[in-house]
């Protein structure tokens, strides 16, 4: 069945709470209209009730069924909750009036709804860049036990060819260790979406071919995650041609269990990370779904600036399947 199909499936009916800080902006109207109106999610929009009213009817998109709250005008004792738990949160890291000044962005308000279970999940950063949408959820929300940091990945599809790339979002520079634990996590990331993973950790050499401490850090990151998690394929370091043509893959990894047939592409850090995916997506006619953050406590997804409408929903349905513990 295809991808959002099953995922769809799977979250109809069980009315996951989803909180859109950016509820003013068109393609995230549109997008909550639809996933309202197709029984995915219960989409909560913050912003101004009128403006939001406004932009709807100038673009023809009924919002009789979403909740609309804005944190500038809720009751204080609602505002009040939401302070002496986010102070409570943060452990003597920010004064109960720099709370009250982090609560006035609604990054930081819908992450609070969603720590404090008043919503399932989180979708933003149609207008926010990334650091902004998921600084809030990285000191709240925190990371699942026995993971050490969050990172993001791509789905990237087109017709029936799905993969895996991660990091590409979070992470400015990881050391081998961390870019370990991005492999790792990136594998269960893939089974989630129906592949079977075959894990490349990609530098500029293929197993020695240029040395360096870029290179050693990536053959370094290679051994721990095969420690971590022996029971799946991992191999690196690895170019990318190496990892995914079989014929360059013989040639340069010969006996390797994953060159020539990758389907998860770990970076080694976030330059080529966010280059790579985007140019598989302009260039190479990939849609990439995402970024997905992985290791997160709570779901909460990030957008690109560049989203549209459609990729608002795709990413609501997942943050929605993820609330449901589909990871
Ligand atoms: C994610 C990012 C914003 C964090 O930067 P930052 O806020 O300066 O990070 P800090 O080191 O000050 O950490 C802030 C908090 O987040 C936590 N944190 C930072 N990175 C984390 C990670 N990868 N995993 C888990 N927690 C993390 C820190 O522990 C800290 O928590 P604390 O306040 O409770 O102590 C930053 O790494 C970044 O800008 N990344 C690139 C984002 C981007 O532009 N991507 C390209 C487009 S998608
Ligand atoms: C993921 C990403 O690159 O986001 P943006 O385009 O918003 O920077």
């Amino acid at each position: 069945m295809e991808l959002f199909e099953s995922l769809k499936q799977k979250i109809s009916g069980q009315n996951k709470t989803i909180v859109f800080p950016e509820g003013e902006d068109v393609r995230i109207i549109g997008a909550a209209s639809r996933l309202a109106a197709d029984g995915l999610v219960k989409p909560i929009l913050l912003g101004d009730q009128d403006k939001i009213k406004q932009v709807a009817a100038e673009h023809q998109i009924d919002i009789s069924t979403l909740s609309i709250s804005n944190p500038l005008t809720v009751p204080e004792d609602e505002k009040q909750k939401l302070l002496d738990a986010l102070v409570a949160r943060r452990k003597g890291k920010n004064t109960p009036e720099q709370a009250a000044e982090m609560l006035k962005d609604p990054n930081y308000w819908g992450t609070m709804l969603v720590f404090l279970d008043e919503a399932d999940g989180m979708v933003s950063g149609a207008i926010h860049p990334t650091g902004d949408t998921v600084r809030p959820a990285l000191q709240i929300i925190k990371t699942k036990p026995g993971v050490k940091r969050i990172s993001g990945a791509f789905i990237m599809q087109k017709g029936d060819q799905r993969y895996v790339f991660a990091d590409c979002a979070i992470n400015i520079e990881l050391d081998a260790e961390g870019m370990a634990e991005v492999a790792v996590e990136s594998a269960h990331t893939a089974k989630v979406f129906d592949i079977d993973p075959k894990v490349a950790l990609l530098s500029f050499s293929t197993k020695g071919s240029a040395k360096g401490e870029m290179v050693t850090k990536v053959a370094d990151a290679t051994k721990l995650a095969q420690e971590a998690a022996p029971d799946l394929p991992i191999d690196g370091e690895l170019q990318f041609d190496a990892a995914f043509v079989s014929e360059v893959g013989e040639l340069k990894a010969p006996g390797s269990k994953v060159a020539g047939h990758a389907n998860v592409f770990v970076f080694p850090e976030l330059q080529s990370g966010n280059i790579g995916y985007k140019i598989a997506q302009r260039f190479g006619g990939f849609e990439a779904i995402g970024p997905i953050l992985q290791g997160l406590n709570k779901p909460v997804s990030d957008l690109s600036r560049g989203a549209n409408e459609e990729d608002v929903y795709k990413v609501a349905i997942i943050t929605a399947a993820q609330a449901l513990g589909i990871d």
